[in-house]
């Protein structure tokens, strides 16, 4: 197996007519990651991946691998591999000679490329069903024997489209390890698009979250959650609020912020962010929603108090939504035993709290 070679995207951009389905993307994503380009429908995950493919040409910008610019090379010049969303396995063939295809497409023989099949089949451990059909698979087999398929050519870069939403939950989960385990046993980058942020966090090395063409923000999992760039982020990632006030006031390291509502706390935001900021200016926070105390414990209080709307238990947490003046929606996650130690009804008030260190600041989008 090849050992990997970093894959970099240069002022990409993918127009359809006058529709702008990337929009001057720049990424590099080192030799040997685990990426997860992560967003909505429609925000241009799968026409960047199939760029990086070679399945779609590109409007404007580079793409690299290695040293090579292979922006108009043909896919399977690239050193890359694509797994399909539908795996698109040949029906008429059985396992062994689905894996083996692009081998005999080169004109290798057919007993290397059998042979070569045998040993992708054996890492996806598929090789004691070699010679069943697709029609004779479950869904979890055959994506296997897609992923065999996709790895007989020896790609630096495997890039799977959408590889779990075929299968069940449990699958899911499964299949998930196994492909943390591949990528890790081979060594190569896995790019992978997915619309759901809980697969990418449990994934990635690196998780791109895109939005209108663009890229909001790149990151670890912990970066991407703990530290949102943007509104939408927060958003998208979940289990954050995104409050929208304005700064009153301005110091070398916090800065005061105010909701509609009237309540104001402070926000830790440095000397790089506050310089961009200015009294009266607008301004969105995020605040996680395990991260604030509600009720008695509310001793550091923000000023807030909520009005239970609802009230949802979740196992090891109960959700419980809030509204508050000038914040139409606020969700806090309390832990079991904590909420049933004390618990709320709908209609209850309730204070909010948080520390400052809990508040943070956000940026505009770059697809704003
Ligand atoms: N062949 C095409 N012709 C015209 N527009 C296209 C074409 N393919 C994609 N688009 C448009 O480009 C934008 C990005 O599409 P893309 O498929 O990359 O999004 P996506 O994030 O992968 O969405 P999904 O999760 O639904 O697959 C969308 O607005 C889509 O309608």
């Amino acid at each position: 197996m090849s050992k990997g070679a970093d894959i970099e995207l240069i002022d990409v951009t993918k127009r359809y007519g006058a529709a702008l389905a990337v929009d001057r993307v720049s990424l590099k994503i080192p030799a040997g990651t685990y990426c997860c380009l992560l967003g909505p429908s429609g925000c241009g995950k799968t026409t960047t991946l199939r760029m990086m493919a070679g399945h779609e040409s590109i409007t404007e910008g580079d793409i690299r691998l290695g040293p090579t610019v292979v922006t108009d090379l043909p896919p399977a010049k690239r050193g890359t591999a694509m797994m399909f969303q539908s795996y698109a396995l040949f029906p008429h063939l059985d396992t062994v000679d689905n894996v083996a295809f692009s081998l005999k497409m080169k004109g290798v023989d057919k007993a290397s490329r059998r042979a070569k099949a045998m040993e992708m089949l054996k890492l996806v451990q598929m090789d004691h069903l070699a010679e069943r059909r697709p029609a004779q698979l479950s869904g979890g087999q055959q994506q296997r024997v897609a992923l065999a398929r996709a790895l007989i050519t020896d790609p630096q870069v495997l890039l799977l489209d959408e590889p779990l939403s075929a299968l069940d939950p449990f699958l899911k989960i499964k299949v998930r390890q196994e492909l943390k385990k591949l990528q890790l046993q081979l060594g190569i980058s896995f790019i992978h698009v997915t619309h759901s942020q809980e697969e990418a966090m449990a994934l990635s090395d690196l998780v791109v979250v895109m939005n209108g063409g663009r890229i909001e923000q790149a990151g670890t999992p912990r970066e991407v959650f703990n530290r949102p760039a943007t509104a939408f982020v927060a958003r998208f990632m979940g289990d954050h609020n995104v409050i929208a006030g304005r700064v009153t006031a301005i110091g070398a390291e916090d800065v005061t912020f105010e909701v509609p509502g009237g309540a104001s706390f402070r926000a830790p935001a440095g000397p790089e962010l506050a310089a961009g900021l200015e009294p009266g200016a607008p301004l969105e926070i995020a605040v996680r929603t395990d991260r604030v105390t509600l009720g008695a414990g509310a001793m550091l209080g923000c000023g807030l108090t909520g009005l239970v709307q609802n009230i949802e238990y979740h196992g090891q947490k109960v959700q419980v939504a809030l509204a508050a003046p000038g914040v139409a929606e606020f969700a806090v996650q309390v832990p079991e035993t904590a909420f049933f130690a004390a618990p709320l009804n709908v209609g209850d008030a309730v204070p909010l709290a948080w520390t400052p260190q809990d508040v943070h600041i956000l940026k505009a989008s770059p697809a704003a």
